[in-house]
């Protein structure tokens, strides 16, 4: 790409589906962005300035959190204050919604940090996001508003702090890709359509897992590595970053099936995973690159979410492969 066009510039002169961007949603990207520029910072300097480590404290989904998802979660919701149009914001860290305008057409959801277990190895981690239009802008807001599905994202987007910082965006209208310029503090577009190819020879999964998977997914698997002499008649490779942002960006840059199925170690849960803060958005953008997303029964975006924190299956990725993992839970 010969002239550079920074994400600010990207909103104001885009269309998705022929309409401009509301300024508000600008807003409130640009404000994400801009958080996620210090974010990264912070993470490049994590063990210089004494940020990583355990923060001594546990989520609302009970787990240990980081000082960095501590930090994280912080910064987001500072950085979005003074967007006019957010209504409110809920975190993965946080067992509430909070209020940020009270009215307004959007909601925040995100997960500050994703990939915790990676912060202290120097692995690729990476910050969530998904907007949610609300559906009543001028009424007040209430933590009932934020129990929308995922087909009623505005946008969303990730950004993976890896040895480039990347982010993935979508406005509903296709998905693009903006690098972090160090030296000016902006992020630049590298992608401007990007597409997950329909095949692939790829698959993402933790295999120490296996013994506890469903019948599906444990067929699935097994015939990807029984490789060239098997029923697929190809040799699959397998990645397991364990943060589904870099898992993901991997199958957005270059195809691949991302799975963290349900399993049988604790089978009231429906997955590990978070509906509103992970699955949807990556859905969301998976999907608008031409892919797929499942649970095993149902389009990822089409759940009615029941609680904020809700868990979920996943499997998303190449069309064709997550159409047969659909076929073997059928
Ligand atoms: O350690 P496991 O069981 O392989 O789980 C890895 C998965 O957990 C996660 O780290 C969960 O996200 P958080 O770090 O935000 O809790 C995903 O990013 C990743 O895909
Ligand atoms: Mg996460
Ligand atoms: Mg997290």
């Amino acid at each position: 790409m010969s002239t550079k066009i920074h994400l600010e510039q990207y909103l104001k002169t885009t269309k998705a589906k022929g309409a401009s961007i509301p300024i508000g949603l600008q807003e409130l990207l640009i404000a994400v962005a801009n958080t996620c520029t210090t974010l990264s910072d912070e993470v490049a300097q994590g063990a210089l300035i004494g940020l990583l480590g355990s923060a001594g404290t546990g989520n609302v989904q009970g787990e240990v959190q980081q000082k960095l998802d501590v930090i994280a979660n912080d910064l987001l919701i500072e950085g979005v204050q003074e967007c006019k149009a957010l209504a409110g914001l809920a975190s993965e860290e946080m067992e509430l919604p909070m209020p940020v305008q009270g009215t307004g057409d959007y909601l925040l959801l995100f997960d500050p940090l994703d990939g915790s277990s990676n912060i202290d190895v120097n692995v690729s981690i990476g910050t969530i996001f998904s907007i949610l239009h609300k559906q009543n802008p001028i009424a007040a807001l209430q933590n009932s508003d934020f129990l929308l599905s995922g087909r009623h994202q505005a946008a969303a987007g990730y950004v993976v702090y890896g040895p480039q910082t990347t982010m993935a965006l979508t406005l509903g209208d296709g998905v693009v890709m903006f690098t972090l310029d160090k030296a000016t503090g902006q992020f630049v577009l590298i992608k401007d359509r990007v597409e997950i190819s329909p095949t692939t020879k790829e698959f993402a999964i933790n295999m120490s897992n296996m013994r506890h998977w469903a019948e599906p997914v444990r067929r699935y698997v097994l015939e990807c590595l029984d490789g060239v002499t098997g029923t697929r008649k190809k040799d699959f490779n397998m990645r397991w970053i364990a943060s589904m942002v870099a898992d993901v960006h991997r199958v957005l840059s270059r195809g691949g099936v991302f799975m963290y199925p349900w399993d049988q170690r604790e089978p009231n849960k429906p997955g590990k995973l978070r509906l509103m803060y992970e699955a949807n958005p990556m859905s969301f953008l998976v999907e608008q690159a031409g892919g797929a997303s499942t649970n095993g029964k149902q389009v990822i975006m089409d759940i009615q979410p029941q609680d904020l924190h809700e868990r979920v299956s996943v499997m998303l990725g190449s069309k064709e492969e997550i159409e047969r993992l659909q076929s073997y839970h059928a």
